[in-house]
């Protein structure tokens, strides 16, 4: 087999592991979601918590420019998760 195309089978090979991790986290990440949108059910605690969001939307950021991440896509991501997030923690159960 060309040498190239080995290569782009194992990196692929490698996303497909990276992105099993990925959801792995975001799913743990959803979990807690829940907790926390129970607790909250239990204390009347609004969902949407502005001022938490707008810190861990930094950390974010932090992160992900430390690791080489555009701040617009590390941003875009957090809304996406923070959305995710919010709903989940509404779904009572
Ligand atoms: C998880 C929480 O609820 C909401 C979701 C957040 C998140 O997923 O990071 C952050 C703040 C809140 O808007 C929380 O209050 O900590």
């Amino acid at each position: 087999m060309d040498k190239r195309v080995e290569v782009l089978n194992e990196c692929r090979a490698l996303i497909d592991e990276v992105d099993q991790q990925l959801i792995s986290c975001l799913a743990k990440r959803f979990q807690l979601s829940k907790a926390i949108g129970s607790i909250k059910r239990d204390a009347d605690v609004r969902v949407h918590q502005p001022d938490r969001a707008k810190q861990v939307e930094e950390h974010y950021v932090n992160l992900g420019t430390s690791h080489g991440i555009q701040r617009n896509f590390a941003v875009d991501l957090f809304h996406l998760i923070h959305e995710e997030s919010c709903r989940i923690q509404r779904v009572e159960e």
